[in-house]
């Protein structure tokens, strides 16, 4: 598995496209908003292809994206990398029957739930989200996963908020690939 690093134009037009809005959802945080990301049809499809490269040649069978913004590039990277995709949601939104585990956020806590009939025993999981901030959500979904029997196999994220040292929350034997770290 290649660990690609993006050079410092890419990475400086990419965070570019990254809007900081101060104060949001409440007083204190500086929200990172990947909506500009979205808008661009060619950032759109360089985003998603980048986010692919570390992975490429890794027998992944789904990517699990976690809701909601590990939805937006969740599906392209699954289909890039020739996966499935699993969503994993907040609670009371997913209709059939669910497992589900209890997290805390940067600002606030939640749950995450995951159809029982998705992910199986052995399976191999990409786990991808927008943003890693205090490593609780992604470290949650991890639990999910497990209990579930699914093979962990790495952590994609688009952006990470290295001083809050969410890596240390996952499976330090595992590559976490952040595209922007700020
Ligand atoms: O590393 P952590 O401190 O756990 O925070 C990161 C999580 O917080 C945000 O989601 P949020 O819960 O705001 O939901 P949303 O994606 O539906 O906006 C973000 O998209 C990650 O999922
Ligand atoms: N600062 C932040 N910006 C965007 N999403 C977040 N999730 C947790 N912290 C966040």
């Amino acid at each position: 598995m290649a660990h690609s690093n993006i050079d410092k134009s890419l990475r400086d037009l990419l965070l570019g496209n990254v809007r900081s809005v101060p104060n949001f959802p409440k007083p204190g945080i500086i929200f990172k908003d990947i909506t500009p990301l979205l808008q661009d049809r060619y950032l759109l499809e360089l985003t998603s292809r980048l986010l692919a490269e570390p992975f490429r040649g890794a027998k992944i069978d789904f990517v699990a994206g976690l809701e909601s913004r590990g939805f937006l590039f969740g599906t392209n990277l699954a289909q890039d990398l020739h996966a499935g995709f699993v969503p994993i949601r907040k609670p009371g939104k997913l209709p059939a029957s669910t497992h589900s585990i209890e997290y805390e956020l940067e600002y606030g806590t939640d749950s995450l739930e995951v159809h029982t009939d998705s992910i199986q025993s052995g399976d191999n999981v990409l786990i991808h989200d927008d943003l890693m901030a205090t490593g609780g959500t992604s470290a949650a979904a991890s639990n999910l996963i497990r209990k579930m029997g699914g093979n962990i196999i790495g952590y994609s994220f688009v952006m990470e908020i290295s001083a809050l040292g969410g890596r240390r929350f996952l499976d330090q034997n595992l590559p976490v690939h952040s595209l922007l770290k700020v």
